[in-house]
């Protein structure tokens, strides 16, 4: 669960500062995606950078699950992060070097978990290796496991990158223009991949799209101007009449359209 109450973010800008986020509050339940558009500079990625706990905002309240974050340290957020979300950026940033299956991998290596329950290494590499197979079987690259990033399509890349994100199994999914790069179709089917996921994995997602047309495919969503985020629904009508096909439920009991 991600819950925002009165958020300002501020950036120094010559004498002044320039407000970034104005006063912004908004919730998402797990097992639900809430999408975020708005004008080039409107604020999108720095709500994204406060939800991500990379940066701490001027004032107002950040939850993540029942943590409240603007009062934890650098080390504490880095914990945070490295636990509980699961971050996608714009641009596929996978390392050249290294093959789909071990991009997700390293994030086990990263987290430097301890072997649960008194398991051996050896176990706890086969435990990581099978889900790590699973997730890229989930985004449906599991053929491509053990190429590199540059004998990718844009689009696998953008699902090993998604599948990487969830490794550490998080309950908040930040995405950040997932389809920036990618042409309708491919971009269409990463939207239905990342509402699938976010349901199967039960994570509370935000999702940042300039297009405003994806965007009706979700329940609630925020258009950002000047920093200010105000809050959209379902036209009334398309709320009375869905396609009973297109509606599922959340694991939150929230309605979520699937195209
Ligand atoms: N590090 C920074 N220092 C100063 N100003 C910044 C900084 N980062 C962003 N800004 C300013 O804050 C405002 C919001 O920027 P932000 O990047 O959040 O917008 P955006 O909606 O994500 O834009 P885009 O769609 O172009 O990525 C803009 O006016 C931008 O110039």
């Amino acid at each position: 669960m991600i819950t925002l109450s009165n958020v300002t973010l501020t950036y120094p800008d010559g004498a002044s500062r320039i407000i970034a986020v104005d006063n912004v509050s908004l919730a998402v339940a797990r097992g639900s995606v809430v999408g975020l558009s708005g004008p080039s500079g409107s604020g999108k990625s720095s709500l994204l950078a406060v939800i991500s706990t990379l940066i701490r905002p001027d004032s107002g309240s950040v939850r993540i699950d029942d943590v409240e974050v603007t009062g934890l340290s650098l080390s504490e957020r880095a914990e945070l992060r490295r636990d509980h979300l699961g971050i996608v950026f714009q641009q596929s940033n996978l390392l050249p070097a290294l093959t789909a299956l071990e991009q997700l991998l390293v994030m086990e290596k990263l987290g430097a978990r301890t072997p649960r329950g008194g398991a051996s290494k050896a176990e706890t590499r086969r435990h990581s290796r099978s889900r790590a197979m699973d997730l890229l079987a989930a985004v449906g690259v599991e053929r491509q496991a053990h190429k590199f990033p540059a004998m990718l399509s844009g689009g696998e890349r953008q699902r090993v990158n998604i599948a990487r994100a969830l490794m550490n199994d998080p309950t908040v999914l930040v995405v950040d223009e997932p389809t920036s790069s990618l042409d309708q179709a491919r971009g269409t089917s990463i939207l239905n991949l990342i509402t699938r996921l976010t349901i199967e994995q039960n994570t509370a997602t935000v999702l940042v799209t300039h297009d405003e047309q994806q965007l009706q495919r979700f329940e609630t969503y925020y258009v950002m101007v000047d920093g200010v985020a105000t809050r959209q629904t379902l036209a009334a009508d398309a709320q009375q009449t869905p396609p009973p096909a297109l509606l599922t439920t959340g694991i939150s009991g929230i309605p979520i359209r699937i195209p």
